[in-house]
């Protein structure tokens, strides 16, 4: 658009109300193609060779935009991070504690969140006499916190079951201070952190030391980085601690939602989903949560999640988004030194071109013959050296919540909800509500 070389205005403005990903999507990638100029310093990429260039082969630093989100400037985290040399070491002092063969240590504190989830959906379906409406997505939401909690804050938050507490209010509090900061410098020193937060963090720590616990969670992993040369400090454990619950709680959840609003959506999906789970949890009673190996290669649970991934990106707004270090020739184009390079992830999911003219349904079939799948232009998790730390543990999560759900009891589509999406940071439902109605399966 001619006034986006001008001003960031224009793109500024289209953001405030959570919307920018319509209008991207909808209205300027049509208009202006694969390759588009939003801001003045800032250039969007919609096809997938450029993007895997951009993510993979130049492997492009993050721009300076993530800056924004630190709780210093000073401070870098994984995410935050964009020196090359700082995100290497301290992804390679944090990948063990997200490695596959970690994962089963993980398991059980999946576990004990998700009982307390059926405990709670058990209970409003025996208050109401059988079945009852729940709202999927705060239910999803608050166990995807419970298991931050439980994994790197020492224990759960307990929100499935009580509805509160505090920490998780404060850090997306926290979220919203760093964001404010650097729209306004001027009210820095106004915008202080709020102590809770390190104060909770500290005492857990100090807890934890006194315990000498055999935990093998996500805080003993990043505690027993001490013994390595680039091991975290107290004050870095807290900070990664946060950038956890804030990577980890809202994109699983959010995913998790939209699955499961799609199967209930798409009844022969549900049904077909149903049975391989059933099939592969035969003589397990329904109160039991799987075991994670027990459902890990089911190829249509897969499937499912893939598509969800695929239709309901977290990058839904603008995708990763990289800094040109020089100047470079992207799709033909002069793309000068400083330029911000962003790669749509959104629109690489939607493609006709990639996906077919039914790129836009929930089709889970899809994934059952990968080999008639076009590569490099499904990236939910990102690609390259920064692509997401945290993929098994969310594939984890969202494989042992779903089968676990769709196990044990019957859904139900209340027709004629609002399914409004905005994205700010991560997206979300504009209502924060969509209802189901629930019932115990025989
Ligand atoms: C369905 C769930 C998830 C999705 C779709 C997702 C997606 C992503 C994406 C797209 C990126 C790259 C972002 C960018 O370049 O701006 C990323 C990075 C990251 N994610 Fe996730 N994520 C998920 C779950 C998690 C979980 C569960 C954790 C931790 C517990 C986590 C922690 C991180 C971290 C720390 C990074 C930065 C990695 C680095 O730069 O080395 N994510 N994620």
């Amino acid at each position: 658009p001619k006034v986006s070389h001008l001003t960031k205005f224009y793109i500024g403005v289209k953001q405030i109300n959570g919307q920018r990903w319509k209008w991207l999507q909808n209205e300027i990638v049509p208009k202006y193609g694969k390759i588009v100029r939003v801001s003045p310093d800032a250039v969007v990429f919609s096809d997938k060779d450029i993007v895997k260039q951009i993510l993979v082969t130049n492997e492009l630093p993050k721009n300076k935009n993530y800056e924004r989100l630190r709780i210093d400037e000073k401070y870098s985290t994984l995410f935050t991070a964009r020196d090359k040399e700082i995100h290497k070491r301290r992804r390679r002092v944090l990948s063990p504690a997200f490695s596959i063969k970690h994962l089963s240590s993980l398991e059980p504190f999946m576990h004990t969140c998700i009982n307390d989830l059926i405990a709670k959906i058990d209970g409003k379906i025996s208050k109401g006499g059988g079945k009852a409406d729940i709202n999927i997505y705060l239910l999803i939401q608050y166990n995807a916190l419970d298991i931050i909690g439980e994994t790197a804050f020492g224990g759960s938050f307990k929100l499935v079951t009580n509805g509160n507490h505090p920490m998780p209010t404060k850090v997306f509090s926290e979220l919203r201070r760093r964001v404010m900061r650097s729209l306004f410098p001027f009210f820095k020193p106004f915008l202080k952190q709020d102590p809770y937060l390190i104060d909770f963090t500290n005492k857990i720590i100090k807890q934890r030391r006194q315990e000498s616990s055999q935990k093998k969670d996500l805080l003993q992993m990043m505690l027993d980085t001490k013994k390595h040369e680039d091991g975290l400090t107290d004050f870095e454990i807290y900070d990664q601690s946060i950038e956890f619950l804030i990577a980890g709680s809202d994109t699983t959840s959010f995913t998790a939602t939209m699955i499961m609003i799609m199967i209930v959506k798409h009844p022969k999906v549900l049904e077909k989903l149903v049975k391989e789970i059933d099939e592969a949890l035969a003589g397990i009673g329904s109160e039991e949560i799987p075991t994670h190996d027990q459902i890990k290669h089911l190829p249509y649970l897969n499937g499912v999640i893939n598509e969800g991934l695929r239709l309901f990106p977290t990058s839904r707004d603008f995708g990763p988004g990289k800094e040109a270090t020089e100047d470079l020739i992207l799709g033909g184009y002069f793309i000068p030194k400083g330029t911000i390079v962003i790669s749509n992830t959104l629109a690489l999911h939607l493609s006709k071109e990639y996906w077919g003219e039914d790129s836009k349904d929930f089709v889970p079939e899809r994934w059952l013959k990968p080999e008639k799948l076009t590569p490099d232009c499904f990236i939910p998790f990102s690609a390259g050296t920064r692509n997401c730390i945290g993929i098994n543990f969310a594939w984890m999560e969202l494989r042992l919540t779903i089968a676990t759900l769709l196990h044990r009891y019957n859904f139900k589509d209340i027709k004629n909800q609002e399914i409004e999406l905005l994205q700010f940071i991560t997206p979300s439902l504009k209502s924060k509500k969509y209802d189901l109605t629930v019932s115990m399966r025989n």
